[in-house]
């Protein structure tokens, strides 16, 4: 069985090959000028293509005959956790981005462009969309107004899955474990047997400040902020994704620049990190509560749970609450290889997009 897996993310794009039972995995860096100035995510899809092809045949992989093509799902409309079959609709939808746009919305529609040469099935899996929320946790104060579940779904539930199995000894149906992603965006969820069912909104400013992201912001600042400097609002929803967090306050997203401000004795940097794992520690702190105190352990993953500094802070917080497990980085590729063995395996079905 051969798979080639699609993983775009915001400055990456990441590629695994499942080849005679081993992954290969590889990460093309999208951090030159030129790139960082192309204005939309479809205007990038050329250069993603053509970054895979050249990966493929700079390692001998272009003639493998792959059984499907695998990627990370976009921001298409709500829908359940699984294996998705990239048809004709779900094409249509991660081109309109129709909830709204993200480097993952690029996923199925590189997947479908791969299929096509080598005459193969693609598939989705675990979307950043989908929504397993109790329906209690998006009520929110505004009648018309609730809450959405936007989140690294593909990261967090294989590595939900992986310390359910290898450190509970447990199925993942079977745990509660409150899962804090940290990369560029922060989401920390709820894992109750099995679903997701409460989030906070990685990318609309909803749940802690991140890397670049504002998080949850005052209603009454906002309005002040937009009435003071006359911004769109268009303009301002990227300055929530892109330019705010740690960067707004210190002018970088490499966080270990951030470690080594800190370090360096800069007292600004480290009142900003402090007001950082402040937050996402709350954030935790509320989901146990919603958990009503019975959780089986908190998981701390993404590239942010490589830091020590970061992960002792917040354990200072939380770690009365139960067993903390570090898993750093992320298991994207592996989540999209193994959805797609199971469908090919027959043990699970592709759902159809509609
Ligand atoms: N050892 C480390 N110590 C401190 N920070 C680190 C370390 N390794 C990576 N980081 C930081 O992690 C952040 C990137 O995390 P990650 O690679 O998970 O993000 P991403 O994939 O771009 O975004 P996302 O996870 O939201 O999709 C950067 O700020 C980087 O500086
Ligand atoms: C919405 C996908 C996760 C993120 O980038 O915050």
């Amino acid at each position: 069985m051969n798979i080639l897996a699609v993983d775009p993310g915001s400055t990456s794009t990441k590629i695994g090959i499942y080849f005679n039972g081993k992954i290969y995995k590889h990460k093309v860096e999208h951090l030159d000028e030129n790139f960082l100035k192309i204005k939309t995510v479809v205007e990038q899809k050329d250069i993603r293509f053509d970054n895979i092809k050249q990966f493929l045949k700079d390692n001998n992989f272009e003639d493998v005959n792959f059984d499907a093509i695998v990627a990370r799902g976009g921001l298409i409309k709500s829908v359940e956790g699984g294996v998705y079959e990239v048809n004709e609709r779900l094409i249509e939808d991660l081109k309109k981005g129709v909830n709204g746009e993200h480097p993952a919305n690029l996923g199925g529609i590189l997947a479908r462009e791969f299929a096509e040469i080598y005459n193969c099935p693609a598939f989705i899996v675990d979307p950043p969309i989908i929504d397993e929320m109790w329906e209690i946790a998006k009520i929110t104060g505004v009648n018309s107004i609730t809450r959405k579940s936007k989140f690294h779904a593909l990261n967090h539930k294989e590595v939900a899955r992986r310390v359910a199995k290898e450190k509970l000894s447990k199925r993942y149906e079977d745990s509660i474990l409150i899962v804090a992603h940290m990369g560029g965006g922060i989401t920390i969820g709820l894992h109750y047997y099995g679903k997701v069912v409460d989030v906070n909104n990685g990318l609309d400013g909803d749940g802690p400040f991140a890397v670049e992201r504002a998080g949850s912001l005052p209603v009454d600042g906002i309005i002040e902020y937009l009435k003071n400097t006359e911004m769109s609002l268009d303009k301002f929803l990227k300055l929530v994704v892109k330019e705010s967090g740690i960067y707004s306050h210190l002018k970088t997203k490499d966080m270990i620049k951030v470690e080594d401000m800190v370090t360096g004795g800069d007292n600004e940097a480290e009142k900003v990190l402090d007001a950082f794992v402040y937050n996402i520690s709350k954030e935790i702190g509320g989901l146990f509560a919603a958990a009503k105190g019975k959780i089986d352990g908190i998981v701390l993953t993404g590239g942010l749970a490589n830091s020590k500094l970061i992960v002792e802070k917040i354990r200072d917080y939380v770690g009365f609450m139960s067993e903390i497990y570090v898993v750093p980085g992320e298991y994207e590729i592996e989540a999209l290889i193994n959805g797609a063995i199971r469908v090919l395996k027959g043990e699970e079905n592709a759902k159809i997009y509609e």
